[in-house]
């Protein structure tokens, strides 16, 4: 929703040693190869998965798979289930862990990042490398052999839109950004979908829809209290280049286009009442945050508004599931 020109926010001539030092930061001396060679511990590698984004997006995947049946699975389901869980879980840990190594420099500059191990100097960009081929190659043998080509060819163009199109491409480029790669992070209920049925249904159009118009303003709340650590870092996120008052407007419309959203699967006829009741109140929750992140900013209202981004999504999905099972009973 935002078209304006924006002026690029300027990177410091030699980014890293113009830092300031962060907590548990130590970038001035990172060698090539990292400090702890093979020895990083499995925290280290874990770290790298961005493991609690990850979680939320198997879960999204999880709900696409559960309503693309029309019962409960049979035990050959269940099983596939399993293997595309597994499956879209390493090759999503792999894209994370992609991002981290091309961003070691970028996450040195930012408090928010400064910790992970391949910003501090942990971990070499090498063994990041080796680490997310590893997963990736996993992940697609998986959902290859396992699930189906369909879902293995789409996971791989969600990795490549992640972590080439969005990580390398995008970010650096425009506050456009999120927006065009959030595409990737509304991938995982379909790839669920296409698991279940071979096949992309309109269903699984409109679950990809609700959190490609969740994500801007998910991730502009956080942007909004991050703007620091973004413009030292020379990211042209959109309250860098844009301003508080205009990203606090973007997210404000962004939540009334995804209170619609949400009212597509009752539209749709894929859910019922008790989806839609949790829709509206989630949904109209979400605007009264942007509301009043509009109105009046402060930083713990944005802080607010960000948590409540993730309850949303998690409570909005967990309402497609209860009324995918109960509402024969209702
Ligand atoms: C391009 C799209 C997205 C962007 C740019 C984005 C950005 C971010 C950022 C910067 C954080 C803070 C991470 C941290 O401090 O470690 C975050 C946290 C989070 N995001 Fe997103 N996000 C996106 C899409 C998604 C999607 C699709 C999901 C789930 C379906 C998701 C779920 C989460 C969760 C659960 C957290 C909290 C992590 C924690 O508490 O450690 N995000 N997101
Ligand atoms: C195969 C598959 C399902 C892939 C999913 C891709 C994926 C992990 C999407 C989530 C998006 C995400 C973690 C954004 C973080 O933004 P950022 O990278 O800008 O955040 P940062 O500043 O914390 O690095």
């Amino acid at each position: 929703m935002s078209t304006l020109p924006h002026p690029r926010p300027a990177a410091p001539a030699d980014p890293v040693s113009a830092l300031p030092t962060a907590p548990g930061q130590r970038h001035e001396a990172v060698p090539a190869g990292g400090r702890s060679g093979w020895r990083a511990s499995w925290r280290q590698y874990g770290a790298l998965t961005k493991p609690r984004v990850v979680q939320l997006i198997i879960f999204c995947a999880l709900i696409g798979m559960v309503l693309a049946l029309p019962g409960l699975p049979t035990a050959a389901q269940a099983q596939t289930m399993a293997l595309a869980c597994a499956g879209i879980w390493l090759v999503a840990s792999a894209a994370a862990a992609f991002n981290c190594l091309i961003e070691q420099r970028i996450d040195a500059r930012m408090k928010r990042t400064a910790w992970r191990p391949t910003a501090n100097g942990e971990l070499s960009q090498a063994r990041a490398l080796v680490f997310s081929a590893l997963l990736g190659s996993a992940g697609m043998g998986l959902l290859y052999l396992g699930v189906n080509a369909l879902t293995a060819w789409l996971t791989l163009a969600t990795f490549v839109g992640y972590a080439v199109i969005y990580t390398v491409v995008l970010k650096p480029m425009t506050p456009q950004n999120i927006v065009i790669g959030g595409a990737s992070g509304a991938m995982p209920p379909v790839l669920g979908w296409a698991a279940m049925t071979g096949d992309v249904g309109p269903e699984a159009i409109t679950l990809f829809l609700i959190i490609f118009v969740w994500t801007p303003p998910h991730f502009w709340a956080l942007a909004l209290y991050r703007a620091e650590d973004y413009a030292r870092a020379g990211l042209p996120m959109l309250p860098v280049t844009h301003g508080n008052a205009f990203t606090r407007l973007q997210i404000l419309l962004y939540t009334l286009v995804l209170f619609a959203a949400t009212l597509l699967p009752f539209v749709q006829g894929m859910s019922g009442v008790l989806y839609l009741s949790a829709a509206v109140l989630l949904s109209g929750r979400f605007i009264h945050y942007g509301w009043r992140l509009w109105r009046d900013y402060s930083e713990t209202l944005a802080r607010r508004t960000f948590r409540f981004s993730i309850v949303h999504l998690s409570l909005l999905f967990a309402a497609l599931l209860a009324d995918h099972y109960l509402r024969p009973w209702m």
